[in-house]
């Protein structure tokens, strides 16, 4: 389970989070909804240890990513908003890497590359070196780094920006997939129809706060509306910042 328990964050003038609490259960998928600024990647960056909080509390199974990093670490995927690849290595020895990092080894290591790299369809570029690669591509290694440890909790910061229509499908089904195997899944989007088609609860948050929480059926019947669009319009007063 992560659960995110009052959290206060302040960067100068700005709250970006205001007594922000949800949580996201597993073998779920949980979708953070909100416009742009509304503090999604402040709230992702403060589950997973990169920010500290001005109070309240993110925990993975009860522990604090601050208090805890290398327990947390090893219980949980992160795709983060802004990422890296080493440009000089292949996508194989990338995701070697993070295997390795996450304490893997030797045949287990190596099997669990080649099967993140077959379940994304990475063949085709596995021993391509990054230079070059297109921003699609990218992800995809980025998205093998943060699940080759088959971690119990997975964090996703707008994990389809930059795929095409068959590497969303190949992502939504590996979420799926995830999620039946009873991973907890938090991931941020302003994009409504993959939070539509993805996610069991949504979060819907605006200027730092929880706006609303429920299924997406939860949210339209709240609101009287029969698309989540509208309904997301109603609770939060604008569409600015969301994508249909
Ligand atoms: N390091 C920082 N310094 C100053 N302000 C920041 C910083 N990080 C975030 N903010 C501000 O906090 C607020 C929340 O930002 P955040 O990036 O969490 O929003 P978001 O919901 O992820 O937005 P987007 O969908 O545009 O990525 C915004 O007003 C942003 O400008």
């Amino acid at each position: 389970m992560i659960e995110v328990k009052s959290l206060q964050k302040t960067f100068g003038d700005v709250t970006a989070l205001d007594s922000l609490t949800f949580s996201a259960p597993e073998g779920q998928i949980t979708g953070l909804l909100g416009p742009n600024g509304a503090g999604k990647t402040t709230c992702l960056r403060t589950i997973y240890g990169l920010l500290k909080a001005d109070s309240g509390e993110a925990l993975i199974d009860g522990i604090d990513a601050n208090k805890e990093p290398l327990e947390v670490r090893r219980k949980i995927g992160i795709f983060p908003d802004k990422f890296g690849l080493y440009e000089r290595l292949t996508a194989r020895e990338q995701v070697a890497y993070f295997a390795a990092l996450h304490g893997m080894e030797g045949d287990t290591a190596a099997a669990a590359v080649e099967e993140v790299m077959r379940r994304l369809d990475m063949t085709a570029i596995a021993d391509r070196r990054a230079t070059g690669f297109s921003q699609g591509q990218r992800m995809k290694v980025a998205l093998a780094q943060a699940i080759v440890h088959r971690p119990k909790h997975l964090i996703l910061d707008e994990p389809s920006r930059g795929l095409d229509v068959m590497s969303t499908r190949i992502l939504r089904d590996l979420l799926r997939e995830l999620r039946d195997s009873g991973t907890s899944i938090l991931f941020s989007s302003h994009v409504m129809q993959e939070v539509a088609a993805l996610c069991d609860q949504v979060v819907v948050v605006a200027a730092g706060k929880v706006a609303a929480q429920g299924t997406p059926t939860e949210l339209c019947e709240q609101t009287g509306e029969s698309a989540l669009e509208e309904a997301f319009v109603k609770i939060i007063g604008t569409d600015e910042g969301i994508a249909a």
